[in-house]
């Protein structure tokens, strides 16, 4: 049966956003301000309920800065090199009376009668006497009580996030214990039946409860206490009861999943029987079925169940309201100028959100779309940076001047190596010796070896790996490089030659030896996408062996990466699949060799970046070579060679 909302109204991010503050602040949830009284040791990152003055002041006595003698400084007015003034040392402690000074050292409290110090290196030591040659200005080398902060004076403001200095001026100043603002309690509901909390409850149609855990560390993040709560099942009794539960003790409840329009979606119905539901359904991709409602004065939001849908909504809606809910201001994310790398579509009347990698490619800020499924969690971890684009617009073209959020504002962009191309194990290799050499951060996005070629044509990348073999000559990689990229500044260097075969079962379960065992009935191919070297060299091999594409069953199914060939036949999907054989080790799957080609990289950087120079010391380090050997079907002895420069 359903349950009675069948479609969802979609409103203006703008407008919902407004909708659901405006009904919390009349509801009174940003004003009164529950606060707690901590231990400043403990304080960091917690915001001041008020501003907090110092009950006493630092310093708290007079005493010396520098090691050295204290004297009256009247005592040694006139002194000369020719006509030093002699005072007579007295032990430690003082009173120094006319004529005489004693020994001090950095922090003691300054003698009574002394009223400067002078230092240790210009003081010259003769019996009990002390000679001096230059005169003490008076109160030098003294640190005076109050000369830092005075009592009664204002250390940090209300509303202050508490930081490292914080924490020692407060303890200087004679606080032990400051009041902050408490930590909003944020219950977190996962619901669905077939959600589970551990990987031993797997099993295909069970899904691993990752929001959870992925929101508690954001709320956390966001100065919150996570309160994670049971997996509901299926019931909306039992939905009702663990929302109303959480109402009790927690300062804001989020639900994960449930929030659509199938038969179980019960957040919607139990929502508006709590309390009011303000918003159901946001013009937003992804996370438009987001439920916005208030129980009991206190916000309580549905979130969609795709990890993606689940974050954007929350960083969308949770978190401005839990800042608020601190006094805090939402900053807005840092921004950059960005050139689109590829052309984007969209829904118009939809705000989209697409997460990107960025680079600065040839002086130029390139942002390269990531996959966009609401459910790939990796796209969330690989992005640099995010942009939505507008409601009104139905898509952008490749070369758009974009504005863009960047995910972390300590993001740096020099830092980042964009790679386009053909997706190689060894890439991933090479990315992780940059990051531990040079602090590098390689982003590698798999279009394919001509993909690749044509993204160092427009200045869309820094690198592409190619294997693309040329019909006429049988010369790999240089004949393209030449036709495609003649005049472009860029260097060709090679990477390793790799064995290509089929990837097939363990235990070769079919029986399959060669390519033209793949026209046998009942043998399900996969294939690699147009324009990856790996396509080329079947439809190579295949034209040479007088074999049509419509006789193998499977051919038109293609996937992107050799490790998603890999898995295809590892999952039972395909009996075979062209590709390496590191993605054959990787996956435990037998291999039968094909051919034995060449991967190279374009490299394209200006002349002076270190980058490239970083780059081709990783290939050409034995380190690296080894490792590469070692994922199995590799000759790396010659990496790094310079193929090409133009
Ligand atoms: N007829 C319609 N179908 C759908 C609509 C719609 O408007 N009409 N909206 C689609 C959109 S958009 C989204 S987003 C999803 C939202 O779905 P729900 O919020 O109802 O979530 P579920 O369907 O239960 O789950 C979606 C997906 O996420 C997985 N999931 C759920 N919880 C977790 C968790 N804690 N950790 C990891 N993964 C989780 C769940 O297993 C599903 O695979 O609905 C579309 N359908
Ligand atoms: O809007 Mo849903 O959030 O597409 O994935």
């Amino acid at each position: 049966m359903h349950n009675g909302k069948v479609y969802l109204d979609c409103m203006p991010r703008q407008e919902a956003e407004a909708l659901w503050q405006n009904a919390l602040a009349a509801a009174g949830y940003f004003a009164r301000l529950p606060a707690e009284e901590i231990a400043v040791e403990q304080a960091l990152g917690r915001v001041t309920e008020c501003a907090v003055y110092a009950v006493q002041s630092v310093p708290h006595y007079n005493g010396a800065a520098m090691d050295g003698i204290a004297v009256r400084a009247e005592d040694t007015f006139g002194a000369t090199e020719r006509q030093p003034k002699k005072l007579r040392v007295l032990p430690a402690g003082g009173p120094i009376l006319p004529g005489t000074c004693c020994i001090v050292d950095t922090g003691d409290v300054l003698p009574p009668g002394a009223n400067a110090v002078v230092m240790v290196e210009d003081v010259h030591f003769a019996e009990d006497y002390a000679e001096i040659a230059a005169a003490a200005a008076p109160w030098q080398h003294v640190r005076i009580i109050g000369e830092d902060i005075v009592q009664g004076e204002m250390i940090v403001p209300e509303r202050h996030v508490i930081g490292p200095a914080d924490i020692a001026a407060l303890l200087a100043a004679g606080l032990e214990r400051i009041k902050v603002i408490a930590k909003p309690r944020v219950a977190i509901i996962p619901t669905g039946t077939e959600i589970v909390a551990s990987r031993r409850e797997l099993a295909p149609g069970r899904i691993l409860d990752i929001n959870s855990p992925m929101l508690a560390a954001a709320v956390a993040s966001w100065g919150a206490q996570p309160v994670r709560r049971k997996i509901v099942r299926d019931d909306r009794a039992a939905l009702a009861q663990a929302v109303s539960a959480s109402l009790d003790d927690c300062d804001m409840v989020i639900t994960i999943a449930g929030t659509s329009a199938g038969t179980e979606d019960y957040t919607y119905s139990v929502m508006s029987e709590l309390g009011q539901v303000l918003v159901h359904g946001v013009a937003i991709k992804p996370g438009k079925p987001v439920v916005l409602a208030v129980c009991r004065g206190k916000p309580v939001i549905g979130l969609p169940g795709y990890p993606v849908s689940a974050m954007l909504t929350a960083e969308l809606f949770v978190r401005p309201v839990l800042l608020a809910r601190q006094g805090l201001p939402t900053t807005p994310p840092k921004q950059v100028e960005a050139k689109l790398a590829r052309q984007l579509f969209s829904t118009i009347g939809v705000e989209e959100y697409v997460r990107l990698s960025l680079g600065n490619v040839q002086g130029r800020i390139v942002a390269a779309p990531l996959a966009r499924g609401a459910g790939l969690i990796s796209s969330l971890t690989r992005a640099r940076g995010l942009m939505a684009i507008p409601a009104e617009s139905d898509g952008l073209a490749a070369g758009t001047a974009i504005t863009v959020n960047l995910c972390c504002p300590e993001l740096e962009l020099e830092r980042q190596i964009l790679a386009v191309g053909s997706h190689d194990l060894a890439l991933d290799l090479l990315g992780m010796h940059l990051r531990r050499h040079g602090g590098h951060i390689l982003s590698c996005a798999n279009v394919g070896s001509m993909g690749g070629i044509m993204a160092i044509r427009n200045n869309e990348a820094h690198l592409a790996g190619i294997h693309l073999l040329d019909d006429e000559t049988g010369e790999y990689n240089l004949p393209f490089v030449r036709r495609l990229l003649a005049g472009h500044k860029c260097m060709v260097v090679h990477l390793a030659r790799r064995e290509q075969g089929l990837l097939v079962a363990p235990g070769n379960p079919k029986g399959i030896r060669s390519l033209a065992d793949l026209t046998q009935p009942g043998i399900m191919y996969i294939n690699r996408q147009r324009g990856s070297g790996t396509r080329m060299l079947l439809d190579y091999e295949l034209r040479r062996l007088g074999i049509a594409a419509g006789q193998i069953q499977g051919y038109e199914k293609e996937v992107a990466t050799h490790m998603a060939v890999a898995a295809s036949i590892a999952g039972g999907a395909a009996d075979a699949g062209l590709g390496i054989r590191a993605a054959a080790q990787a996956l435990g799957l037998d291999f039968i060799p094909i051919a034995n080609e060449q991967y190279d990289l374009i490299l394209n950087f200006a002349d002076d970046d270190e980058r490239r120079e970083e780059i081709i010391a990783v290939l050409r380090s034995d380190g690296y070579r080894r490792e590469v050997e070692a994922l199995g079907g590799y000759d790396a002895s010659r990496a790094g060679t310079v193929l090409w420069v133009d």
